[in-house]
């Protein structure tokens, strides 16, 4: 599991360390050279750190401190290495260990009484970069990004940092980049809340110290921060102080709901599905399809009915009430449930929400609000979930959530539905209703913001998937391809989610804080399974479901699970 601190709990956790004397910076800029030496021998056609030729983006803080301690071991092993101070001061000690080592500093920098390096920029300012930064940019095989670390103040990069990040090539066209790493974090990136204020320089790998700060899982700012590599530099962190944190495939598979040899389906967990209708079909059975292949004991099927259904079961109550005879005949499935059966044969319709038990459910995938015959049904869904069953609640159930369920229900929606849900309740940004864009700059947020008006577990979907659950424990995913954004995709997800809440449903309701947790491990065997159906390619929501079987397996084998035993606390 990755889990990220606070920028103040990791500050908290150096102080004492550095009162005693610790040389943290030195261990962090030499875990980050090791990285970089790593991936220099990784891209370069020579395969070595001589002669590589790296520019070091210095700030004046701490930050810079570590690039250019770092930059420092750098050129002692061979590399050409120019480092341009950013600041109005400079970090003392790693200017001074760069220059002993022969780094060359471009720079107006003073340090004590001296004034180093040449002249950045032909302006007055100095916010531009002149042309020895330029050239060395342009030619540079890696650029170390330590403009700003923990420091900043979130307002987006400013002066000539802006401008020095602005200057690395992007490699647009076909042209030259160079590899990027970022220093502790992506300068400028909202590091406790995952922000992107003005330009970011987007890494390939940020080597961060300590702990992964929370900017580093949150998107929008996640998506630039590349591969991320947690460095220990002997920090003690709060057990209960994790912002944010990512599940990985042990944990998926310590979650898992796995039959005992005496396991029988009723007790492995029942699903009841409140998905599609006659005219979209696809959310029903993509959504049974998934929980069946998630491994859920049994799924019920709530068939669709229409207002005539209705008027006839109602009448044939009433007359078997006149005979005192309860029993309901069977009836014969309907034109969305035989689409269901013909996919999923094993699926046993019900003919409403009350028809058999469950021990959860999945509602309002392909459910379109203007149905009046099929809603009454996912309000079912919704009043049983408020009488306590853990359920997902997608799409066409989102705008029957109001206030005051409880973390054992999960809504799904993605950053549109979101917005429209917390729109609807009055919520505003700017001044202006919250809109799709405002969910997409700032999820975190608006996931809590939700979770906070709803009291139920939140998942939004995109290409990080956010979960935010009881007591506000946040989940960040990033597991699929680009390519799952496709139609469907989301009902296959609907499936997975309910599929783990049936198979943990006691555990569910015993602690709500669980269902974030499933919620998350859904979202990860979702991901992996767009890429087991079609590895670096296109790929169908049906396909993301007949793979999950697979990459199940694969999870319980690799990670260490026994293939036999009972749902794990
Ligand atoms: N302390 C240690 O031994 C260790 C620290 N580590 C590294 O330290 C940073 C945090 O360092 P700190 O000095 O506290 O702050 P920063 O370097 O991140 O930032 C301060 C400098 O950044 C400038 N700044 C701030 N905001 C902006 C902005 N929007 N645009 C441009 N520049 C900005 C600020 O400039 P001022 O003009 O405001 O002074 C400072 O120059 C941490 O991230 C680690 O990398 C290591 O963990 C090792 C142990
Ligand atoms: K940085």
């Amino acid at each position: 599991m990755l889990r990220a601190w606070s920028s103040a709990d990791v500050r908290a956790a150096e102080a004492p360390l550095l009162a005693a004397g610790e040389p943290l910076m030195d261990r962090a800029a030499f875990a980050l050279h090791v990285e970089v030496v790593r991936l220099l021998r990784a891209h370069r056609r020579e395969r070595r750190v001589h002669g590589a030729r790296v520019v070091v983006l210095a700030g004046g803080g701490a930050n810079g401190g570590d690039a250019l301690h770092a930059g420092a071991l750098l050129a002692r092993r061979g590399a050409a290495v120019t480092a341009v101070l950013a600041g109005e001061r400079a970090h003392a000690g790693g200017l001074a260990a760069a220059r002993a080592a022969g780094v060359r500093v471009l720079g107006d920098v003073a340090v004590g009484d001296a004034v180093v390096g040449d002249a950045v920029g032909p302006d007055d300012e100095g916010d531009e970069p002149g042309p020895l930064v330029c050239d060395a940019l342009a030619g540079a095989d890696l650029v170390l990004d330590g403009l700003v670390g923990i420091g900043s103040d979130g307002s987006g990069l400013r002066g000539l940092a802006r401008a020095l990040v602005a200057a690395v090539p992007t490699g647009t066209g076909g042209g030259h980049r160079p590899v990027v790493v970022a220093v502790d974090v992506p300068s400028g990136s909202g590091v406790d809340d995952g922000r992107v204020a003005g330009d970011v320089l987007r890494a390939d790998v940020t080597v961060t110290f300590g702990a992964p700060k929370p900017g580093l899982l949150l998107p929008p700012a996640s998506g630039l921060a590349g591969q991320v590599v947690p460095v220990d530099i002997g920090l003690t962190l709060p057990a209960g102080g994790v912002a944010v944190g990512r599940l990985e495939g042990a944990d998926v598979a310590a979650l898992w709901p796995v039959p005992g040899a005496t396991s029988q389906k009723y007790a492995r967990g029942v699903l009841g599905v409140v998905c599609g209708t006659t005219r979209y079909p696809g959310a029903g059975v993509l959504a049974t399809s998934a929980a069946v292949l998630a491994g859920v004991g049994m799924v019920r099927f709530v068939d669709e009915r229409d207002e005539r259904d209705e008027r006839d079961e109602r009448d044939e109550r009433d007359e078997r009430d006149e005979r005192e005879d309860p029993a309901a005949p069977p009836r014969p499935a309907g034109p969305l449930a035989t689409a269901v059966l013909a996919a999923r044969p094993e699926v046993v319709v019900a003919g409403a929400v009350g028809d058999g038990r469950v021990q959860a459910w999945a509602a309002g995938s392909g459910v379109d609000p203007a149905d009046p015959a099929r809603r009454r049904d996912v309000a079912a869904v919704v009043a049983a979930a408020r009488d306590g069953v853990p359920a997902v609640l997608d799409a066409g159930a989102l705008d029957l959530v109001t206030e005051g369920l409880g973390a054992h229900v999960v809504l799904t929606p993605h950053a549109g539905e979101l917005a429209r849900w917390l729109a609807d309740r009055g919520e505003r940004v700017g001044g202006v209703p919250v809109d799709r864009d405002a969910v997409e700059a700032e999820p975190w947020r608006w996931a809590r913001r939700a979770h906070d008006l709803s009291g139920a577990t939140v998942l939004l979907k995109g290409a990080t998937t956010l979960v935010v659950g009881a007591g506000g424990s946040t989940w960040s995913q990033a597991d699929g391809p680009a390519w799952l954004a496709t139609a469907g995709s989301g009902d296959v997800l609907a499936g997975v989610v309910g599929a783990l809440l049936a198979g943990r449903a006691e555990d569910v309701v015993a602690d709500p804080a669980l269902a974030a947790r499933l919620a998350a491990a859904a979202a990860l065997v979702h991901g992996r399974a767009a890429h087991h159906a079609t590895p670096g390619g296109p790929v169908s929501a049906l396909a993301v479901a007949h793979a999950l079987p697979a990459v199940v397996a694969d999870l319980l084998a690799q990670d260490g699970a026994p293939a036999v035993r009972d749902c794990p606390a």
